[in-house]
């Protein structure tokens, strides 16, 4: 059986979703495409070689008889509008973070989700899948370092574009952390602040960079998260987790150790597409896989949600320098299945 996708956006991730889907995987085809840049989206299907209609508008290329999925890759301001439309058309949805820009965005899609009784929404949070961050929670879950007390977490980009501005070290890039450190404490968030260092001369001057994001989750435990967006030298993703009897860091990712010229070197990545190459295969294929099956399985709208409403919090504390709660409804039980 073949799964028939149609993308909506064509930049960055949709182009490399793209590609995976039709160079990488098994068992979809990328029927149809679209792109507000229409140029954009002929480009890509040139340059992929797809066999793939154009279309004009999301909407329409939703309705299409002919696909059977979406993936949602265009800004994140419009993921909310094609998400609920795919939930509408009864169509499964991989939508690219964020699920919505606003938790409400996001409720509105856990409702609608909920009342068509059937899970149809998967959320492209990658990082559940990459080897690294499972076998941190391995470690954590058969009590190799006792119960986590605090995290240290990094997230570095090498640069930013101008339209880069400063909530987006939130719910553009900080998303990630918000979404996977529930997941590997198995925990929720309780408050969060956000606190300013000296600014980078490396930066746009609207933008604050870095920042640092200090949470505390309903269990206790304390994490420091630093935003680091201009950091010049690489792609950087640092999680380390200090528990009662030991300290577990996440794998570097595997790279030549070259002796030469009295130097003892390993390079570092500068592009996310290489840091989670391998995740972004594995989530897309359990995507495709679940579609084949009738159940999909991979991050829900509710992370989805539980992930905005932490960035929502983030976003005013950025805003109002204090402590913030992170407020939370209830979860349905539709979830929990
Ligand atoms: N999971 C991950 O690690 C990553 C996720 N992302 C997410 O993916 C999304 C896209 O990011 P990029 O590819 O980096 O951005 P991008 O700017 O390279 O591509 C977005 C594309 O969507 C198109 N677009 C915008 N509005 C549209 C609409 N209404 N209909 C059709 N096309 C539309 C734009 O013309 C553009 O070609 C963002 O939400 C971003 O947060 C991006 C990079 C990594
Ligand atoms: O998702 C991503 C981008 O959208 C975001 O802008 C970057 O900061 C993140 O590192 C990357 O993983």
């Amino acid at each position: 059986m073949t799964i028939r996708i149609g993308v909506i956006g064509t930049g960055a991730i949709g182009e490399d979703h793209a590609r995976r889907i039709t160079h990488v995987l098994s068992g979809g085809h990328i029927v149809a495409v679209t792109d507000v840049n229409r140029s954009q989206a002929e480009a890509v299907v040139a340059r992929l070689g797809l066999d793939a209609r154009v279309y004009d508008d999301g909407h329409e290329l939703i309705k299409a008889a002919d696909v059977d999925a979406l993936l949602v890759t265009s800004w994140g301001p419009t993921h909310e509008e094609f998400v609920l439309a795919a939930i509408k058309a009864g169509k499964y949805v991989f939508c690219e973070k964020p699920l919505a820009t606003t938790a409400q965005g996001c409720l509105n899609i856990v409702n609608a989700e909920v009342a068509a009784g059937q899970r149809l929404v998967q959320i492209g949070f990658m990082r559940p899948y990459d080897r690294g961050y499972q076998l941190l929670k391995q470690a954590i879950d058969d009590n190799q370092i006792g119960e986590p007390l605090m995290v240290h977490c990094a997230h570095r980009n090498p640069t930013v574009p101008e339209s880069y501005i400063t909530s987006m070290a939130i719910v553009d890039t900080a998303i990630h952390e918000l979404d996977v450190l529930r997941w590997l404490l198995n925990d929720d968030y309780k408050t969060v602040q956000v606190v300013y260092p000296r600014r980078t001369r490396n930066r746009f001057e609207h933008l604050a960079d870095p920042q640092v994001v200090l949470i505390e989750t309903h269990k206790g435990v304390r994490i420091d998260l630093e935003i680091f967006v201009n950091c010049q030298y690489g792609y950087d993703i640092q999680c380390s987790v200090v528990g009662e009897t030991g300290i577990i860091n996440l794998p570097e990712p595997q790279s030549l150790l070259v002796r030469s010229d009295a130097r003892l070197s390993t390079a570092i990545l500068t592009d996310w597409k290489q840091r989670f190459i391998d995740a972004y295969d594995i989530e897309l294929q359990n995507f495709i896989n679940g579609i084949a099956q009738g159940r999909i399985e991979g991050p829900t709208a509710w992370d989805g949600y539980a992930a905005a409403v932490a960035a929502d919090a983030c976003v005013k504390a950025q805003e109002s320098g204090q402590i913030e709660a992170v407020v939370m409804a209830e979860r349905p039980a539709f979830y929990n299945q």
